[in-house]
Parts: C-alpha cells; structure tokens; sequence
C-alpha cells in the first residue's frame, strides 16, 4: 500500500479512535511528527519495498488489535450504556416511589402538625387549670396548717387528759390491790377459820372416842366417871363465873383479867385431877402469879377506854401435836387500835396460840403466845391506819377457843388514842405467818394447767431486756428459764453483738439486735431514739419484762433502758429489775419507786448498795422493810442462804433446801422464773388481758399475799428446788444450765401440790 493510502488509512483510523471533539488530530497534536511522517512516506516510495511492507504489515496488525479494542470498548460502552439505562428506569422508578411516601410524609406531617396544634391548645388549658388548682391548694394548705395545729392542741390536751387518767387508773389500781389483798386475808382467815372448825370437830371425835373407850373400859366404874363429869362441871361454872364478871365490867385489875383468861385457858387444858388455876383450891404457880398480879396502873387506865361494842372470845382449839391443845382469843371491835394483853398471858401459854387480830396471822412453832398476838394487832395496825379503814375492814376478832364451842370472854381494849407500839417492833411485826402448805397451794395455783384448747402465748410472753458483748450467758439464762417452766414465749433484747451468740445458744428463743452500740455511729441521742423506736412498740405483745441480765453499765445502753423502763411502766406490766438493771435503778430510783407492779431481785452486793442510796442501813434488821417502804411500791427480793420476800406490808421467807454450789447464773434463773410466775400472776388477775385458767378467780389470794409477792416467792422456791436437784446429780460441776434441765419437772411438782378439789 502507498504510503499515502496508508497515511490516510491512519488518519480514518485516527478518527475511529478519537474519543471527542477535543482530541487533536494527528498533525495538530503532534506537527513535527507528522511532517516527519510525511517526509518519510515520500521517501518511502523511494524505500525499498520490503521494509515498506513489514511497516505495512505491522501497521496493520497494529491497527487490527486497535480495531479489536476498539469493539471491546464499544461492547463496553454498549453494556454501560444498557446498565446506565437500566439503572436511570430503577432510579426513575425509586424516585416514583420516593415521591409517593414523600407525599404520605408530607400528608402525615400535616396531620402531625395538626395534632400539635391542638395538643398545644390543650396545654394551655391545662396550665391555666394548673394554675387555678395551685392556687386553691395553697388556699386549703393555709386552711389545713391552721386546723393541723388545732388537732395538735387537741392531741396534746388529749395526752394530758390520759396522763390523768392514767394516774388515776394507776392509783386506782393500787387500791384495788389494797381490797384485793384484804379480800384474800379475809378469806385466808376464814379458810383458817373453817380448818380450825374441822380440827376441833376432828378433836371433839377424838375425845368422844376417846370418851368412849373410857366408858368400855370403865364399864363398870360408873360412878367415877359420873364424878369426873361432875367436877368438870363445877369447873366450868366456875370459869363461866369468872367471865361472867369479866362481860359485866367487874374486872379493873390486871391480875383479875390475867386470873380470867388463865382461869379458861388453865380449865380448858386440865387433865383429869388438875383443877382450874382460877379455883379457890388452884394449887398451880399461875394461882400465885395472879395473887401477885398487879393492878393495871391508874394512868394506863386512864387512857384506856374500854370499847363497849367489842366482843372478846375465848376458846381452846387443838394445836399442839400432843393434843393438849391451845389458847385462842379473839378481841372483835371496830374502834380498836392496839389490845393490851397482860404480861402473864406470856408465861402462861405453853403451846402456841392461834390468834385471828383480823390479819391472817397464824402463831408460828416456838413463837410465845403474846408476842405473836401483838405481831398479828401490829401487821393490822400497819395496814389500817384510819378509822375509815377500821370500819371499812370490819371488826377485829380475837378468840379464846376451848374445847367445846367458844365462850365469851373479856380483855383490855384500848382505843385508838393509844400510842402506836414501838418501832422496833415493826419489823417482826410484818413477818408473814402464813403457814408453807399456804404458800404452796397459792404457788400450785399460779402454774398454769396443761390444756388442749389452749393457744400459743397464753401461757406467758417475757421479754428479757438484757445481754452484751461481754455477757451473753445471763440473757440466755433467763430467758430459758422462763421457757423451761412453761412460758410459751421468750424474746431478749440485746445488742447487735450479742445477738447472733444468744441466738446460737438456742433456737427457742426470739432475739432483737436492737440495744445501741456507741460504735454504731450517729450521736447519743439519735441511737438511743432509734433503739427505744424499735422496742417499745413490741412491749405491747409481752405479759412481762426482766431487766438486766448482761446489759453491762454502758451508758448510752442504760440510758436507753432507762427510757424502756418507762415504756414498761406506762403499759403497767410487771418489771422484774436484776444485776445491771439494779445498778441503773441506782442511779435512778424513781424508775420503779411508786411502781407495786414492779420486783427487785438484789443478792447482797445490790442490796448493800440500793440500802446505802436509799440512805438504810443495810444491816438493820429492818432493811428490807425501809428499802421497801422507801420505794414506795416494788416488791424486793433479798436473795441469800434463804431468800426474804417483802413489799412493806409483810415479809415472807424461802428457806427451801437449795445448794451449796454459788455457781453464776443462778440469779438469772431466778430472775426468769420471777417474770414468768409474775405473767401468770397478772394474767390470771385477768388485770390486763384474758383470763388465763377459765373460773379462775385470781391468783395469789388464796395464799393471803398479794399476787406480785406470791409470784417472786413461787421464783425463789422453783430456783432453789432446781437448784437443789441439780446439785444431787451434779455435785461440783453443777452450773445454771443444769437448773434448767430441772425447772421443767419442779414446776410440775409445783402444780401438784393442789389438792384436787382446788385446780
Ligand atoms: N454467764 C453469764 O453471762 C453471767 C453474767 N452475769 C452478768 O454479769 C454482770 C455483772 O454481774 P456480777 O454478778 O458479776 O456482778 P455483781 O453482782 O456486782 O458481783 C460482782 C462481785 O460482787 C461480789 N458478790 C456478789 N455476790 C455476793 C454475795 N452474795 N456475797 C458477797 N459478795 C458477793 C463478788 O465479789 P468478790 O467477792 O469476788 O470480790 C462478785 O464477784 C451482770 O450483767 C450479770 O447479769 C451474771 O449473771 C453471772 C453469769
Ligand atoms: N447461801 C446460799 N444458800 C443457798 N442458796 C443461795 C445462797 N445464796 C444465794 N442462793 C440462791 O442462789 C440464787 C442466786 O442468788 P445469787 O445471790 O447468787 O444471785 P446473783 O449473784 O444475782 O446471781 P448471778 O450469778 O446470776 O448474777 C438464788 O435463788 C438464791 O436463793
């Protein structure tokens, strides 16, 4: 091909090449070239034509692999330009759609913006309706405040007013205790009365056997008998003489009175062949005593008025085991204060008298007949100091039983005006007489029966208030032991770090963390609220509170016991205060001072140191009565080799065998027993709740002590009979968990002591 040709062969393909306008032609883009070119292609006709050739030929392959490109472009740009079109139909078809939500949006925006709108509206509504109500509330706000501090005038009036009635209840209460003690002694006396009736109808039988057996034996000495009879006749009128001159106002001289009361006494007594020592042949020392007798002193009677409504009783009654039988004497006046007896009276009584002064006093053994006649007029004195109250009791008794009936008979009887008896007699005076077998009974009533239609916490819930880091095992004590004689229930309230120990000890019992502890943090104050919030709504669940065992002498904790103490006090449950609780009633006696509901338990340290606060000396004989008088109320027992029981009316004592072992937490034990016999006491009072026993009528009365008193005896005689059985098994090793082990089986015993007919 020429060279010409294949020039513009080159420029076609040049042009079939070119991408767009903008691509320069060859001899545009590259002159120099392309006259380079030109020049050569004119030479080439002149070149040989081989090379021309492979140029040609080369060329032409060039050009065919740029055709070949060339379609592989163009295939290229037809599949681009086929997805370019298939892509803008999906685009065109997005954008179709795009629109159409576009479109819904739009609508729904509008919608929205409606909703808005009117949303907007309502909005302002409200506000301003808001703004009303704000308005109106901040009106009735004001309204409220005013009549909030209207009904806190009226609440703080309303406490005052139940604070009154509170003190009145409680004083109320106390005279009611008052009746209620009279009521038992009066019925105590004419217990004693009736027993006495049946021990002269059993001696009046006896002597009739004995009579009897006289007459079989003497069945043939008539005659003497006939002669005894007849000579215990004379002596009988001539006793009946005696007394008949006594009634009519005919004796004015000791002697004469003494040579009355002997003369009966002495009649009653005498055996066969004895004659009366008032007979004119008498031949007995008390014949020459009343000789001797002096006349009654002209000033003593002077100040004596013999008071014309009193009856005086003579008669002999059965008492001693020999069956000589005793004297009994009963002075009955409404208006007597003291009876004087004479001196005589004394020597003369070999055997024990029996002598109603219209306290249940009962003579005990080896007691001489007069001083237990002025103990008994003393106790009575003690707790009737008005007339109101002499006429309110009834008359003053005093008999002189014999044999066969009582007869009348006479004694001084001088009236109130008389100075009271001696201080010093006091103290003996108050001594209880009643007798073991009373107190047993009156114990075995407390024990509450064992019945199925019973429910959980009739029987007792105590609250032991009490246990610290340091002392763990008091709380445990006691509150077990409460268990172990037939509480139902046993909660302890300690501190956080004694709680998790006392109630590793025992399941059974029911431990509050709730006592302070300074390390809690928070100031004095706020803890002790806190701890006092805590346990004061639960007294309300307990028949009866025991404080002290192992609450060590933190202050912030006795504080806050304190404060519980008066909670307890405010509910009028019975307080049993033991160890640290007596240290606190130390520091502050007016905690239980004016409470009767309330039982100190002292061994001798605590009872030094209450007796030295209380400003009595401690070793008076005496003591305990001060102390008890000077607390005004609680009862107090003294623990020791026997236990005294007072309440500054009496004393009782428990001289029960216990042992020899002075083991730690014996106390404990005690303490417990004292809260569970003083719920028992309490509930079967029916004073607080519902009755315990169905029919029965109160507890301790028909021991003739109050309830509270027979309740802290019945502590210390279950303690000591545990005591004393856990000693026979244990001997040396014994400790306070061994008495527990026996506290179920002594309050058995206990129960049974009742004879059937009084369960
Ligand atoms: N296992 C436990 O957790 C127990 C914890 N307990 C708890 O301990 C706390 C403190 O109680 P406490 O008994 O140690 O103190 P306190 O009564 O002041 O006696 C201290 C000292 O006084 C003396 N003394 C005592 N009696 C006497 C007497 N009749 N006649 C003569 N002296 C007599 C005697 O002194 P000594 O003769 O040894 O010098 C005695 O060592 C309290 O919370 C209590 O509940 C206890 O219950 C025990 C079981
Ligand atoms: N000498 C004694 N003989 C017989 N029993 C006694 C004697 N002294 C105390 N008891 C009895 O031991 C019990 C505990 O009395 P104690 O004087 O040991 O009390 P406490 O010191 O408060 O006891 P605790 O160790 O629990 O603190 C009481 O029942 C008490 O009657």
């Amino acid at each position: 091909m020429p060279a010409t040709e294949l020039l513009d062969e080159l420029r076609s393909i040049q042009a079939l090449l070119g991408t767009g306008a903008g691509r320069p032609r060859p001899e545009a883009a590259n002159p120099a070239s392309f006259a380079a070119l030109q020049h050569a292609s004119e030479e080439e006709e002149d070149a040989p034509r081989a090379r021309k050739s492979a140029q040609v030929q080369e060329l032409e392959r060039t050009v065919a692999s740029l055709r070949h490109n060339c379609q592989a472009r163009d295939e290229q740009r037809f599949e681009l330009e086929a997805a370019l079109a298939a892509a803008r139909r999906d685009g065109e078809v997005a954008v179709g759609r795009l629109q159409g939500e576009l479109s819904s949006k739009q609508e729904e925006c509008g919608q929205l913006a409606s909703m808005i709108l009117q949303q907007q509206q309502e909005l302002e509504a409200l506000q301003s309706n808001l703004q009303h109500n704000a308005q109106q509330a901040e009106e009735s706000g004001k309204a409220t405040t005013a009549s909030i501090s209207q009904l806190q005038q009226a609440a703080a009036e309303w406490r005052r007013q139940g604070e009154d009635s509170l003190e009145a209840l409680t004083a109320e209460r106390r005279r009611s205790a008052a009746l209620q003690q009279r009521l038992y002694q009066q019925t105590q006396a004419l217990q004693a009365e009736v027993a006495e009736q049946r021990q002269q109808r059993q001696s009046a039988e006896a002597e009739l056997a004995k009579l009897r057996a006289a007459m079989e034996g003497c069945a043939g000495d008539q005659a003497s008998l006939v002669a005894e009879l007849r000579r215990r006749l004379s002596l009988e009128r001539s006793w009946r003489k005696a007394v008949g001159r006594w009634l009519r106002g005919e004796v004015h001289t000791r002697g004469e009175l003494e040579r009355v009361l002997l003369n009966v006494g002495a009649a009653v007594r005498c055996g066969p062949g004895e004659q009366p020592l008032g007979c004119p042949e008498g031949r007995s020392r008390w014949g020459q005593q009343q000789a001797a007798a002096p006349a009654l002193p002209p000033r003593r009677m002077a100040g004596a008025q013999q008071v014309p409504d009193a009856t005086v009783h003579v008669e002999d009654t059965p008492l001693a085991n020999d069956g000589a039988g005793g004297v009994r004497i009963t002075v009955r006046s409404p208006r007597a204060h003291t009876i004087s007896v004479s001196s005589t009276v004394e020597a003369s009584s070999g055997s024990p008298g029996h002598v109603h002064g219209g306290s249940t006093a009962k003579a005990a053994p080896n007691t001489s007949w007069r001083q237990h006649f002025q103990a008994t007029m003393k106790a009575f004195d003690e707790r009737n100091k008005s007339a109101e109250q002499h006429a309110a009791r009834g008359p003053l008794r005093c008999y002189m039983m014999r044999k066969h009936g009582r007869l009348p008979a006479r004694l001084s009887v001088l009236s109130g005006s008389q100075p009271a008896a001696k201080p010093e007699a006091t103290a003996a005076a108050a001594m209880s007489t009643l007798t073991k077998r009373d107190l047993l009974e009156g114990v075995a009533r407390l024990v509450p029966d064992l019945a199925p239609t019973k429910y959980k916490g009739q029987a007792g819930k105590i609250a032991v208030i009490g246990g610290s880091r340091e002392y763990t095992g008091a709380p445990f004590f006691a509150a077990m032991a409460a268990l172990k004689i037939g509480a139902d229930l046993s909660h302890v309230f300690c501190t956080e770090g004694a709680a998790t120990v006392i109630k590793g000890y025992s399941p059974e019992l029911i431990v509050h963390p709730y006592l302070p502890d300074a390390r809690d943090g928070g100031s004095a104050a706020e803890l002790r609220q806190r701890a006092v919030e805590a346990i004061e709504p639960w007294l309300d669940r307990f028949d009866a509170v025991l404080v002290g065992p192992g609450l060590g002498r933190d202050p912030l904790v006795l504080d806050t016991v304190a404060e519980v103490m008066r909670a307890v006090r405010r509910r009028c449950l019975p307080m049993v205060v033991d160890a640290d609780g007596l240290w606190l009633v130390n520091q502050h006696p007016s905690l239980v001072s004016g409470y009767p509901n309330a039982v100190l338990t002292p061994n001798k340290v605590e009872f030094q140191r209450l007796a030295d606060k209380l400003g009595v000396a401690a070793d008076n004989q005496s003591a305990l009565q001060d102390i008890c008088r000077s607390l005004d109320g609680p009862v107090i027992v003294r623990k020791g080799a026997a236990d005294a029981v007072a309440d500054g009316g009496c004393v009782v004592e428990c001289d029960e065998e216990g042992s020899p072992r002075r083991a730690g937490g014996q106390g404990d034990v005690l303490s417990g027993c004292i809260a569970t016999y003083a719920a028992w006491a309490q509930r079967a009072g029916g004073a607080r709740k519902e009755q315990l026993h169905a029919g029965d009528s109160g507890a301790g009365g028909d021991a003739g002590l109050p309830p509270l008193m027979l309740a802290a005896y019945a502590g210390c005689l279950t303690t000591r009979r545990a005591s004393q059985r856990a000693f026979a098994k244990q001997r040396r090793s014994m400790g306070a968990t061994d008495l527990l082990a026996e506290l179920g089986a002594v309050a058995d015993e206990l129960a049974d002591e009742l004879p059937s007919e009084g369960r």
